[in-house]
Order: C-alpha cells, then sequence, then structure tokens
C-alpha cells in the first residue's frame, strides 16, 4: 500500500471490511447468476409449451401466455442489470466512507460510497451507497465538523467525524487515506498524473465541490455551464446526465436524454462514461445530422467542416459578411419577425370555386383567422381541408360526384392565395430587400451556403407545424461557444426540454459564427449560469505555457507538475518531419499511452500523416468523416480534437505564417491544451508571435536556422 495515512489497527479492520464486502459481493453474484440461468430455461420451458400447444390455445389463453413471458424476460434483464452492477462493484466496491452523527442520533453511522448501491441481501442493511445518493454529498461537499444533507423528505443535519478515501482495484487496497479536507489533494493529483485511456473516464471517486454544485443542481431547467480548458465541463454533463437519471428514475430514463456533440469522433470519446456509471448510453446527434433531416430532399448544402476549411484556408471578405450578418442574435430577430408578418401581408383571401360551387373570400379569411395559432403553411392546410370539406358537401348534396381531383384542385388553390411555394422559397423572398439581397448567394438553384442551412431550417420549422424530438426530456449541448443564435432558436423549436448547456468562450473556433456567454444566456434567459474555474487536464507548466497564448486570469490550474512545453525550431520541412519523427521515437520509450499531433487544419494533417505513414509510424488520421476515436497515436486537427485530451500533444507547424490571425491564436491554444502532461511544438521559419517569450526552445536546432 503505497500511500497511507491511517493507522495499522485501522488499516487491519479496513482490510476485513474489504474482504467482508467482496465476500458479500460473491455471494449475491452467484445467486443472481443461479437465479438468471433458471428463469432463463423456465422462458424456454414456456415459449416450448406455447409452441407445442398455440393451435389450442384460444385468444385469452395467448394472451395470458404472452404476457407470461414478457414479465419473465422483463424480471431477468432486470436481474441481468443488478448482475452487471455487481461485477462492476467487485473490482472497486467503494472510493469513499464517511463517518457522521445525525443530530438526533446518539453514535455516527458508517457510510461507504460506491458506484452503485448495494444492499446485504438478507439484513437489507445498505452496505455500499450510491454516489448520486442523498447521504453521498457529505462526502463531496464537507470537510470534517457540522454537516447536513437533503433527502427529498427534508434535511439531516450532524457531524461528520470522519472521512476516508480508497483505491481498490481488482479487489485489492492500493491505498486508503483519512481526508479531513474536501477530497484529498493527493489522491485528486494522483488520478490526474495517470496516463489517459483511450477514452473519457468516470470521475466518481474525485468529484469537487465546485463540480458537485454543478451535478446535483436539480433545480435548474436550463443550466450554463461556462468553464476554463479542462476543467471538466464534458465529465460533469455526463455525471449530471447520471444523477438525474438516479434521481428521477421513476419518470426518466436513458431514452429521454440526448446529447448534441460537435463531432462523431467526440461522441465515441466520451460513450464509455454512462456505462461505466451503470446507466445506458445516451443517444447522440449532432447539428450536421439535424440538417441532413431537414434539407435531405430539398436542397444540397455546404457542410460545416466545408465552410470551416474554406474560412480558415482563404477568408474571402464577402463571404465572412454573410457569415457573421447571419451568426448574430439581430438577424434571428429580423428573420422571425419577417416570417411572423407573413402570413398578415401576404396572404390575400379571394374566392374560390370548384364545380360551380364557390366560397367567398370573406369565408376562407375566417377560416384563416381561425387558425392563427398554427404556423402559415399548416394553417393554408387548415384553410384548405375546411374548404374541401364544405365544397364536397355541397357537391354531394346536390347529387354530384367528388374526386381527389377536386381536392387536388382546392388545394392547389388556397395554396395560391399565398406567394411563397414553401419553406424555401419564402426564404428567399428575405432576401428581395435591397438592404439584404448582397447577404444570400447559393451556388446554383439548389445549393446554399453553409450559413444559410440553420436559417432556412428555422424558417421551415416556423412556417409547417415539426415533430421535433418530442421524446426528450433533457438535452446536453457540449462546446456551446461554436453554435449561433439561429442554430439555439433551431434547438429552442425542436427540444422544448430541459437542458444542460456548457462550453468555454476561449474556445470559439468556428470563425465569424461563435457565440459569447452573454449572447447565449440572452438566449435562454431562464438559465441559471454557473462557472468552472480550476483546470484539471495539464501541469502547471502547459497550462502557464497556453496562458501565454490566449490569457484567461479566471484559470485556476490544480498543482501538478511536468516537463516545461517545448518549442523546436527547425531547418527547414524535411528537418521539422525527423524532429516529429524524434518526439514520436521518445514517446514510444516514454510511459505515456496517448498521442496527439494536433495541426491547424485537416489538410495540414493528412499532409503530415501520409510523410509520417512513410516512414513507417503506425498513426490514425483523424478527419471530419471519422466517426470513432483511436488509442495510440492520432494525427488530427484543432477543430477536431477539441473535447479530446492526450498523454502528450506535438503541435507541428508552428511558424509566424501559419499562425498569423485570431482563429490561428484560438487553435493553437485550443490545441496545446488537448495535452495533459507533455508538449511540443515544432517549426520551421520564424515561430508564431503567440509564442514570443513561451516555453523552452530548443538550442540545437536553433543553432541550425542560423
Ligand atoms: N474532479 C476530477 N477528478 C479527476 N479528474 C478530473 C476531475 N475533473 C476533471 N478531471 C479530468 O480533467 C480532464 C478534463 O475534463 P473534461 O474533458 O471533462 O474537461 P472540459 O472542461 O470539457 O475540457 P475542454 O473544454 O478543454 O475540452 C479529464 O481528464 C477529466 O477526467
Amino acid at each position: 500500500m503505497a500511500l497511507t495515512d491511517v493507522r495499522t489497527q485501522d488499516e487491519e479492520q479496513e482490510r476485513r471490511h474489504l474482504a467482508d464486502t467482496v465476500r458479500r459481493l460473491a455471494t449475491e453474484l452467484e445467486r443472481l447468476t443461479g437465479s438468471i440461468d433458471s428463469s432463463a430455461r423456465t422462458i424456454e420451458e414456456q415459449k416450448e409449451h406455447m409452441w407445442i400447444n398455440w393451435r389450442d390455445m384460444d385468444f385469452a389463453e395467448k394472451a395470458g401466455y404472452r404476457q407470461e413471458v414478457d414479465m419473465s424476460v422483463r424480471s431477468v434483464e432486470h436481474a441481468d442489470r443488478s448482475r452487471k452492477r455487481i461485477e462492476r462493484l467487485l473490482g472497486s466496491p467503494y472510493f469513499g466512507r464517511v463517518d457522521f452523527r445525525a443530530d438526533d442520533e446518539a453514535g455516527p453511522g458508517t457510510f461507504y460510497i460506491g458506484v452503485h448501491n448495494f444492499s446485504d441481501p438478507e439484513t437489507q442493511d445498505v452496505l455500499i451507497h450510491d454516489w448520486r445518493a442523498p447521504v453521498s454529498s457529505l462526502f463531496y461537499d464537507f470537510e470534517s465538523g457540522a454537516a447536513f444533507f437533503d433527502t427529498p423528505v427534508g434535511t439531516t443535519r450532524g457531524e461528520i467525524t470522519g472521512k476516508r478515501q480508497y483505491k481498490i482495484e481488482d479487489g485489492r487496497l492500493e491505498y486508503v487515506i483519512e481526508s479531513a479536507l474536501n477530497i484529498g489533494d493527493d489522491v485528486l493529483r494522483r488520478e490526474l498524473s495517470r496516463s489517459a485511456d483511450d477514452r473519457m473516464k468516470n470521475i466518481v471517486a474525485t468529484i469537487q465541490r465546485e463540480q458537485n454544485a454543478v451535478i446535483r443542481n436539480e433545480t435548474a431547467e436550463v443550466l450554463i455551464l461556462q468553464g476554463v480548458a479542462g476543467s471538466g465541463k464534458t465529465s460533469i454533463a455526463l455525471h449530471r446526465v447520471a444523477f438525474l437519471l438516479y434521481r428521477f428514475k421513476d419518470t426518466l430514463s436513458s431514452d429521454n436524454v440526448m446529447i448534441l456533440s460537435p463531432n462523431k469522433v467526440f461522441g465515441d470519446y466520451i460513450a464509455n462514461v454512462l456505462p461505466e456509471l451503470g446507466e445506458e448510453q445516451i443517444a447522440e446527434i449532432d447539428f450536421d445530422r439535424i440538417a441532413s433531416t431537414f434539407l435531405a430532399k430539398l436542397v444540397d448544402h455546404e457542410t460545416f467542416s466545408e465552410q470551416v476549411a474554406g474560412l480558415i484556408d482563404h477568408a474571402d471578405d464577402a463571404v465572412a459578411e454573410r457569415v457573421r450578418y447571419k451568426a448574430t442574435p439581430g438577424f434571428v430577430s429580423e428573420l422571425d419577425a419577417w416570417i411572423t408578418s407573413r402570413a398578415d401581408e401576404d396572404f390575400a383571401p379571394a374566392e374560390i370555386k370548384q364545380k360551380y360551387h364557390r366560397l367567398s373570400a370573406e369565408w376562407i379569411a375566417d377560416a384563416f383567422d381561425e387558425a392563427r395559432e398554427l404556423p402559415v403553411f399548416t394553417r393554408l392546410d387548415h384553410v384548405a381541408h375546411r374548404a374541401v370539406r364544405s365544397l364536397k358537401h355541397r357537391v354531394l348534396d346536390k347529387g354530384g360526384k367528388w374526386g381527389s381531383a377536386d381536392t387536388a384542385g382546392v388545394r392547389r388553390q388556397v395554396r395560391a392565395l399565398f406567394p411563397h411555394k414553401d419553406a424555401f422559397a419564402l426564404y428567399k423572398a428575405f432576401y428581395r430587400d435591397p438592404a439584404r439581397r448582397h447577404l444570400f448567394k447559393p451556388r446554383g438553384r439548389k445549393w446554399i451556403e453553409h450559413a444559410d442551412v440553420f436559417p432556412l431550417i428555422y424558417t421551415m420549422i416556423r412556417t409547417s407545424r415539426q415533430d421535433g424530438y418530442r421524446h426528450i426530456r433533457h438535452l446536453v449541448v457540449d462546446e456551446m461557444q461554436d453554435y449561433t443564435p439561429i442554430q439555439y432558436a433551431v434547438l429552442r423549436e425542436l427540444f422544448s426540454c430541459g437542458m444542460t448547456i456548457l462550453g468555454d468562450s476561449n474556445q470559439s473556433v468556428n470563425p465569424f459564427s461563435s457565440s459569447s456567454l452573454p449572447t447565449i444566456h440572452d438566449i435562454f434567459p431562464e438559465a441559471d449560469c454557473l462557472e468552472l474555474r480550476k483546470s484539471y487536464r495539464s501541469t502547471v507548466e502547459i497550462t502557464d505555457f497556453a496562458q501565454h497564448i490566449s490569457r484567461n486570469d479566471k484559470l485556476v490550474p490544480v498543482e501538478r507538475h511536468g516537463p516545461p512545453p517545448r518549442v523546436v525550431a527547425c531547418a527547414d520541412q524535411p528537418d521539422q518531419e525527423a524532429r516529429i519523427l524524434a518526439l514520436i521515437e521518445q514517446h514510444h520509450d516514454s510511459s505515456h499511452r496517448s498521442l496527439g499531433i494536433v495541426c491547424k487544419t485537416v489538410a495540414q494533417a493528412k499532409a503530415l500523416h501520409r510523410a509520417l505513414a512513410e516512414a513507417g509510424v503506425e498513426l490514425t488520421c483523424l478527419d471530419y468523416d471519422s466517426t470513432a476515436f483511436a488509442e495510440g497515436i492520432v494525427i488530427t486537427s484543432a477543430h477536431i480534437a477539441k473535447g479530446l485530451e492526450f498523454d502528450a500533444v506535438i503541435i507541428p507547424h508552428a511558424d509566424a505564417e501559419n499562425y498569423t490571425n485570431d482563429i490561428d491564436r484560438c487553435m493553437l491554444y485550443i490545441a496545446c491544451t488537448r495535452a495533459m502532461h507533455e508538449l511540443h511544438l515544432t517549426h520551421a521559419g520564424p515561430v508564431t508571435r503567440f509564442l514570443e517569450g513561451a516555453g523552452e526552445r530548443d538550442g540545437r536546432s536553433q543553432l541550425a536556422l542560423r
């Protein structure tokens, strides 16, 4: 046991307690396995019986039998979920303990805290408390002394007389420490110094107090979380989902929760966290998918990555102006007001007739007025529906015939009373105003720029009733700074549910189309806004270095040290590749597992990928089409690396030409803050001004340059 400050006698007791807990868990696992096996056999028998006797059964018997089988299957599924939880607990039954004496009780109770609840099957005593249970908040929120926790039936007050933290792996006690303070710094530092596994991990054992406040916030319908790079925003959002699923288990299931992630690689990267916490993985969506769902049959469009690549490579002023205009809150209000007034201003009631029967302009105006709450195209459908019904009645009453051509004829006439054929036509009409004409530049009749994608979808939603995602009751929006007000307007229309919206205004990577925190707050004025300032991911040296690129006075790094970042000057491109190969070699010899080579653009990443692969390096290139995160060495762009992390990071092409403007600065900042333990930057030609005076220089190569 490497780290222990618990006295020998207590240590012995702890070992005995662990052995006892593991024994009870193993017994329960055995019992559950036996019961699952026997239930599975029963189901097989039930099915066989049903199969043999199916013909002789009447309807009620069949229904009864089916119900019986369904019930057995459900109970096996339930037992199987419990079995998985016990299996998870067997490796590491608990990570914390709180000794708490409630004011109205004589002696202290001992509460062990783990990833799930576990009760003694015979006595029903709770042996392990789920980290989300009310009593467990004592562990996260208090030091020793007076403390309280809230339960659904009231507040329990008392005193914490002791707190311990454990590291148990494969059922073995690695260490136990007495931690009067909130989640001891030693344990946190140990956790942070570990090597990055391939995917994001749960952090239940070391959740910090400020993070716990976000996770356990159950009152905010919409919660906006602004947090510095590496402050645990994404981890916290996923733990919050797990908490809400536990707290509202009777009304909320994983099917009702969705995460809007920036790309599929990120989605894959975070996919382990909820299953590790014993919850089902939740569904994911991204804006690209929303775009294709809406526009698939209507119009082709530039993709988001094409827009980003275009703007990073060569920022054309006119394109930039269009993107910028459509990314303002003012644009949403303008478009919204314009859409709203179309019904009043453009609808021209007139008489319609079919088979010598007429409906007057007044009749049409009344029918249109009647449905004023509906979006305009749904409203027109309503008028058409009523008109068809009325005329059909009259025709049939007079002994005439009514066919589908008559219905279509009436519909056509009603539609003709409104000058815009569909949402796309209406959206285009918005730009007929001379002041706006230059702001819409479709390339061809059926192809729009990415900047028009969400304004058009918004127009579609505001003009025809959509089903949306009604079953979703909670939406997590990650990288909030990357979405424009019009995208938020689309989200608001599609998801009328609780939301956790998180991001960092210092990490906006979308040229001319990012949203600031005040803008997002204006869109969700009802939201609770919380902030995380402590940064956990990187060593102090890496964090200080990144601060040089983009200063954030609010950021507080966790005290953890490592080698200073190195800026390696190279004589030319071949020399740069050679230096990168040497750094990769060095990485292979180190204890680090993951290495990210983060370029400014995907094109640069692809070119370097080719060169390194030819030199025999095994590595994965992640681009906008990638769907899965990869282990080992990854090469990608800053845009795609956002949200990911690596033990070590190499940033090639850190020269003055490559990193010049504010967008580049942001890309460089994001690339640097992906590193947990080590950071290297290479450049051929003068170094970018963003790195002047930062990091340690590589003397040999600087000599080579001279
Ligand atoms: N309380 C904690 N205990 C242990 N590790 C933590 C804690 N909080 C955060 N971390 C670690 O810090 C790293 C950063 O977390 P995460 O990716 O959730 O941060 P983020 O704020 O979303 O980062 P970014 O915005 O820079 O992508 C992860 O490795 C995470 O496990």
